[in-house]
């Protein structure tokens, strides 16, 4: 297939021009995409320091040194797949309930066509409109989350959408298959033993950032992947589950992290997993130096984008 690619480096500095995600089109550049990049610029939902609104477009700037290859992967994701930019998805700033409506309305538009969605954020609330849009198409998915919190927690100042509980309210909802929950680098200090029972209630697994340490890559690849199966699966990543010193950009940061190598080699190990999205949420760039947060998630989405090339490649091979 002919895809348009990202703008050649070697023509004009990548330094040059406005900021899209690894210098690709624009999703209105191309005549259609099979896999789109989205931000939203949505941090109504944190619990402490706020900033994750800017995140879309430090990322954006953080992802102007990526290459076409993935080597890792052995795939060039933006010939395998028409990949686009499709901007941000508009949230009310003041009015949470209503940004996550917005959030899944604008999900599921950008879906409709079948193309598959990685956002960046954007806090961790617009996880769960963005789950909501992909059980609309795919019944409820599995999940491995990434993170430094469970995020299932039940609700804050009374709230029910926040960054700590869209996890919560998905199984509730029912938009998860509860067989196929696992959350990956979970760590730091709880609010009581209740948490992770009620957790565990819901149906997640547990793989903590000391047994990323201990049991090292491959054992957790090879658990996780178990866990998922066969099923569609849906990945979160919370930028904060690595450790500070790898993403300092980030609101709720937690000692004990992963590294990110550590992460990217969990995610390279999915390849043959039927990923149907995924987001890549909480970098805030105000806390962020030398765009090591920033570069960290730019290629945390590359690999979401490389995993769902992957996997658009062998639906559409004949
Ligand atoms: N960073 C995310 N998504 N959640 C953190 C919530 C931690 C807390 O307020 O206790
Ligand atoms: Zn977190
Ligand atoms: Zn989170």
């Amino acid at each position: 297939m002919t895809t348009i690619g990202p703008t050649d480096s070697s023509l004009v500095p990548r330094f040059a021009g406005p900021a899209t995600f690894a210098r690709l089109p624009r999703l209105d550049e191309v005549p259609a995409a099979d896999i789109v990049v989205a931000g939203v610029p949505f941090d109504s939902g944190v619990s402490y320091r706020p900033g994750a609104r800017f995140g879309p477009a430090h990322v954006r700037e953080s992802s102007r040194l990526l290459r076409p290859y993935h080597p890792g992967l052995g795939v060039s994701p933006f010939e395998v797949a028409q990949v686009a930019d499709a901007g941000d998805i508009v949230a009310n700033p003041f009015r949470i309930d209503e940004a996550v409506e917005s959030v899944q309305a604008g999900a599921a538009a950008l879906t409709a066509d079948g193309a598959r969605l990685v956002v960046v954020g954007g806090d961790h609330t617009i996880s769960l409109p963005l789950l909501r849009a992909a059980a609309e198409r795919h019944g409820p998915v599995a999940l491995v989350h990434f993170d430094a919190h469970l995020d299932t927690w039940d609700t804050y100042f009374g709230a029910e959408y926040t960054h700590g509980t869209p996890f919560r309210r998905a199984v509730e909802e029912g938009i998860l298959d509860t067989e196929a929950l696992s959350h990956v680098g979970t760590r730091g200090p709880l609010y009581g033993p209740r948490d992770l029972e009620d957790d565990r209630r819901l149906g997640f697994g547990i793989v903590t950032a000391a047994d990323v340490y201990r049991l090292r890559v491959d054992e957790v690849v090879d658990r996780l992947r178990a866990r998922v199966g066969d099923r569609p699966v849906y990945l979160s990543i919370d930028i904060d589950v690595l450790d500070p010193a790898h993403a300092p950009g980030t609101g709720t940061p937690e000692a004990g992290g992963l590294t990110s190598r550590e992460l990217l080699e969990i995610l390279r190990g999915f390849a043959d997993l039927d990923v149907v999205g995924g987001d890549v949420v909480e970098v805030a760039p105000a806390y962020d130096h030398a765009e090591m947060t920033g570069v960290a998630a730019a290629h945390v989405a590359y690999d979401l984008v490389s995993l769902l090339a992957m996997g658009h490649a062998r639906r559409t091979a004949v």
